[in-house]
């Protein structure tokens, strides 16, 4: 396996893995478990020790450069949802540069970055991108976007992260001033949002200072907040949704909920030139 671009003394909580195909870094110490691929910053693992694990991936999902993985915390940028280049945006399915790994006590520290180029499509030449990782028993996932060009962008910016839980009897916490329905032309809507029983819930809420997953058939509270999101996305395909995209099993709805980190739409950076922005997203457990 490859030598890790160690920053500091070696440590031994992060090995270089090809895992489904695809390069990836593992970590395992005494307080926590994780798994980030190259392509796209991918995080698909993360556990403090112990614990059940606390993100899905899809056992359908595709493992391949240039195709997204279907679970994890996806990288969204520079722009959210669909368009004539692809679903939300070309950062998630480019391979990264690994820059550095650090160890301190049992957190890893992983970062990793992404040079846009013009053949990426939009803001391709505008952005560089930077992901810092932290894998401990708490879990933070810092997104930095910046300009190099000589001219403002506003890049959509998201970390679209699928929370392992059982869908049928988890409640959302923290969203109840409401916000808008995505497949409802924005229509304004209530909090809190109502039980998962297999219908497609795609919204945009309000981010107080942290939302709680109650992860009622895990027995415990899954806590994500982001200083820099006005508004989260809070996302289930329900069955539909599972049945028609090869890359869910039929009954995946059932095993997760998008609770993401967003600035988009209104609420997209505008970047100047030189400057950067930031999205940070982070998560830790509690038994209930
Ligand atoms: O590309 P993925 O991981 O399947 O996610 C798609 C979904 O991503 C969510 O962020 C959007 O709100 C949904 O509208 C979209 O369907």
């Amino acid at each position: 396996m490859a030598e890790l671009p160690w920053k500091g003394t070696p440590g031994t909580g992060a090995r270089a893995v090809e895992k489904n195909g695809l390069k990836a870094i593992e970590i395992q110490t005494d307080y926590a478990t994780g798994l980030v691929y190259l392509m796209g910053a991918h995080v698909t693992d993360w556990a403090p020790v112990g614990e059940e694990p606390v993100l899905f991936t899809s056992a359908a999902s595709n493992f391949e450069l240039g195709t997204p993985i279907r679970g994890g915390i996806p990288v969204v940028a520079p722009w959210f949802g669909p368009s004539d280049e692809g679903l939300h945006g070309w950062a998630r399915t480019r391979e990264w540069n690994l820059d550095a790994v650090s160890q301190d006590g049992g957190a890893v520290e992983v970062d990793l970055s992404l040079k846009g180029e013009a053949e990426f499509g939009t803001d391709g030449a505008a952005l560089e991108l930077a992901a810092h990782i932290y894998f401990g028993e708490t879990f933070t996932f810092e997104l930095t976007a910046k300009n190099v060009s000589d001219e403002d962008v506003t890049p959509e910016l998201a970390l679209h992260a699928y929370w392992a839980a059982n869908a049928e009897q988890l409640e959302v916490g923290g969203i109840e001033d409401g916000g808008v329905d995505r497949l409802a032309d924005n229509a304004e809507i209530e909090g809190p949002m109502e039980k998962l029983e297999g219908q497609t819930v795609d919204r945009f809420y309000t981010f107080p200072g942290t939302i709680t997953i109650h992860d009622n058939g895990g027995g415990r509270d899954i806590l994500v907040s982001s200083p820099e999101s006005a508004q989260a996305v809070v996302w289930n395909p329900g069955t539909s949704g599972s049945e028609s995209n090869a890359d869910f099993e039929n009954d995946d709805w059932k095993k997760f909920v998008c609770v993401e980190a967003t600035r988009v739409r209104d609420f997209a950076p505008i970047i100047r030139p030189g400057e950067e922005a930031k999205l940070t997203l982070q998560a830790k457990v509690k038994k209930a």
